[in-house]
């Protein structure tokens, strides 16, 4: 069995690549850095490491990889996978499609095996989405087979995976925890036996609840961390202020995913519970700048601050303390951070209300929006004057 993983970087090695290869595929991997290529050819293997108290290592052997602008051998595998994979981001989903669509044409043409392609990226309906963006790649005849034999089943996936700083360019940390969720209605032909992929039928709840908690509650704790100073998110979770509003912000949207997808109410302040533990893990050292990165995709209307904070307000649910987050995101003014640049480049040429009104299709004037404007003075006025921060237990 053969699996085609585009994204060899932290996702793609330290998880799905790795659950792949342990359910006996063997890995190909695509990637558009030569030099990961070449490394990941030349070595066959690398280490995953889990950051717990035990510091398991697993060894992940039997890869192989080629360049993602290597059409002819992008074709080659495609013909050839058994199943399709992404990890490279949700804004990338894009620049793949004509590589995969290209391979899906001539493999539509030799044979009728069917193929799922599933994206593994932090967006909601990340599959469907790449399906679009590849059947816009394919003329009328070859999308009319393609629409026979090749599956986008959508998934949420979860697992914390840092950036990595090992001298050993392939070797990979990450948090013992993983849930891979995919929906098993848009599976074509056998449904692939992966240990560690739960399949559901309805995968709606589960890639809210994974987003508008787990991203949620991070992206809350980075953007404020960044705010007040802190490097990594364990840090920013150690001033008592952030989280209390990162806790509460996943209050906020647990009970929107009570309201709106009936999950049990005890079940799903022990998930809360969990991640706050997660996001405190010690043997893990996870910037914020990570994690609020592309602050604009994270700022969209269905991302995980809009997104429940709309939702929270139509379930008559106040997401005071989502509103912090996003507040918090406008202030994320991270040099390094393309998207974050072009954020305040906006914010100085055209004002805050309609920069927030674009980012968020939030109306000034609308109590959401007052909310955030209050909060992002509040949140100034905090760091200019740090006595006015509340401190101790909250
Ligand atoms: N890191 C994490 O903790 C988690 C990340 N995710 C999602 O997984 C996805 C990947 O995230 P990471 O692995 O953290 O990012 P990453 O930056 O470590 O990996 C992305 C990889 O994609 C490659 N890439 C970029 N353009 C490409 C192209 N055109 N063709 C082939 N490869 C290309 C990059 O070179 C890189 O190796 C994102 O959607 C992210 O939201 C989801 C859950 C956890
Ligand atoms: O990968 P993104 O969407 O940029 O966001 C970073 C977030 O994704 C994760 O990497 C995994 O869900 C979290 O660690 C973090 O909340």
């Amino acid at each position: 069995m053969k699996a085609l993983h585009f994204g060899a970087g932290n996702i793609g090695r330290g998880f799905i690549g790795a659950l792949l290869n342990q359910a006996g595929y063997e890995v190909c991997f695509v990637d558009v850095v030569q030099e990961l290529v070449d490394e990941i050819n030349q070595r066959g293997e690398y280490i995953v490491e889990i950051a717990g108290p035990g510091h398991e290592n697993i060894k992940v052997s039997g890869v192989r990889a080629i360049n993602g602008l290597d059409q002819d051998a992008v074709t080659k595998e495609m013909i050839e996978a058994d199943l399709v994979t992404t990890a490279v981001g949700p804004n990338v989903l894009k620049q793949i499609a004509p590589a995969i669509a290209n391979g899906l044409a001539e493999r539509i043409n030799q044979h009728a095996q069917p193929l799922n392609i599933i994206a593994c990226e932090n967006v909601v309906g990340g599959s469907t989405l790449l399906k679009e963006y590849i059947h816009s790649h394919l003329n009328e005849a070859d999308r009319q087979k393609a629409a026979q034999i090749a599956g986008f089943p959508d998934a949420a996936v979860d697992r914390i995976v840092p950036l990595q700083n090992h001298e050993d360019k392939l070797r990979v940390t990450v948090e013992p925890f993983y849930e891979w969720v995919v929906d098993q209605d848009k599976i074509v032909g056998e449904l692939p036996r992966i240990e560690g992929i739960t399949y559901v039928r309805n995968l709606q709840p589960y890639i809210e609840r994974k987003l508008y908690t787990v991203n949620t509650g991070h992206a809350t704790a980075a953007y404020l961390g960044y705010h007040f100073g802190y490097k990594t998110i364990d840090e920013a979770l150690r001033d008592e202020y952030i989280r209390h509003v990162t806790g509460q912000a996943i209050m906020e949207t647990g009970r929107l995913l009570v309201a709106k997808h009936r999950f049990d109410p005890d079940r799903q302040e022990q998930y809360i519970h969990q991640i706050m533990e997660r996001f405190s893990n010690p043997y893990l050292s996870d910037e914020v700048t990570r994690i609020g990165r592309s602050p604009i995709r994270k700022l969209g209307p269905n991302d995980r601050l809009v997104g429940p904070a709309v939702q929270a307000e139509q379930y008559g649910i106040i997401p005071e303390h989502l509103c912090t987050g996003i507040a918090a995101a406008f202030l994320f003014d991270y040099d390094q951070d393309a998207e974050a640049v072009k954020i305040q480049a906006e914010i100085r040429e055209r004002g805050l209300a309609e920069t927030i009104r674009h980012y968020t299709n939030i109306e000034p004037h609308s109590s959401l929006f007052q909310f955030i404007s209050e909060k992002l003075e509040l949140l100034k006025e905090m760091k200019s004057s740090p006595s006015s921060k509340p401190s101790g237990r909250l």
